[in-house]
């Protein structure tokens, strides 16, 4: 479970302010906002990439504030990360890119890879470079290489943005068969509201910094039967 409390981050002009929310282990948790509304800001907390400058944070009951390397490295191992722009290493081939956080863990085994690799469609792709893929291609490496360890959390920014139809959906029913086999929270972060609304179980809407509302989404309910003011700002960030 990740949990934060009154957390503040600044940037300059910028600040993300009193960021209070539970994510409950194996929820499909979006976080939506306009560009510039923090949402990579706070997936960067979450991934411990970014220190807080106020507040409480814990992972699992471990208090995120003053974390060791090590406290941090075995945190970081329960998590796989889909970066707004893939953050693959173009001098490793697609295997070795998709085998990377299993060969940091001293496994040797490509098995796995492999198997990820057999699953986003680039099996074919194995031994090829990543400037020579396609965005889309990019993107499904990285997805694979997120998923090789089976992480407890999977932290996705703008996972789909950037691609077609085809490719969005593909990732998405991806990770909706990897959230039917073991139930891994999932926090999502993207400006498109149709698929945080159709692929997530709960969401944080974001507005200049501040937690505008968190909605729970329930997916039988019609649009028009919800609470009205979780359906407006989802209007009003729609437009
Ligand atoms: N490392 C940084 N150093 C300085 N300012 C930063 C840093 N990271 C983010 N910011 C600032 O924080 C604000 C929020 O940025 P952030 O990327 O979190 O927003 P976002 O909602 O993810 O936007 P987008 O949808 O465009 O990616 C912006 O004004 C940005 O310039």
């Amino acid at each position: 479970m990740i949990q934060l409390n009154q957390v503040r981050k600044v940037y300059g002009e910028f600040s993300l302010e009193n960021i209070s929310l539970t994510i409950k282990n194996g929820v499909i948790y979006g976080v939506v906002g306009e560009s510039g509304s923090g949402k990579s800001t706070l997936l960067s907390i979450l991934n411990l990439s970014t220190s807080i400058d106020d507040g409480k944070f814990w992972i699992d009951d471990v208090d995120c504030r003053d974390l060791t390397r090590k406290q941090k490295g075995i945190l970081k191992q329960k998590m796989g990360m889909i970066f707004q722009d893939y953050h693959l290493l173009n001098n490793l081939t697609v295997l070795e890119n998709s085998h990377l956080p299993l060969k940091l863990k001293g496994i040797k085994d490509k098995s796995q890879a492999l198997f990820w690799l057999e699953k986003v469609g680039l099996l074919d792709y194995a031994t090829v470079y990543p400037s020579t893929l396609s965005g889309g291609q990019k993107q499904r490496v990285a997805l694979a290489r997120a998923l090789v360890t089976k992480p407890k959390y999977i932290l996705l920014d703008e996972a789909t943005s950037a691609l077609d139809e085809y490719n969005a959906q593909l990732i998405l029913q991806i990770l909706r068969d990897v959230h039917d086999d073991y139930q891994p929270t999932i926090i999502f972060v993207s400006h498109d509201l149709d698929k945080v609304k159709s692929f997530c179980d709960e969401c944080l809407i974001l507005d200049k910094g501040q937690i505008r509302h968190i909605v729970e989404v329930n997916h039988s309910q019609d649009e028009a039967e919800c609470d009205p003011y979780p359906t407006k700002a989802f209007r009003r960030l729609s437009k």
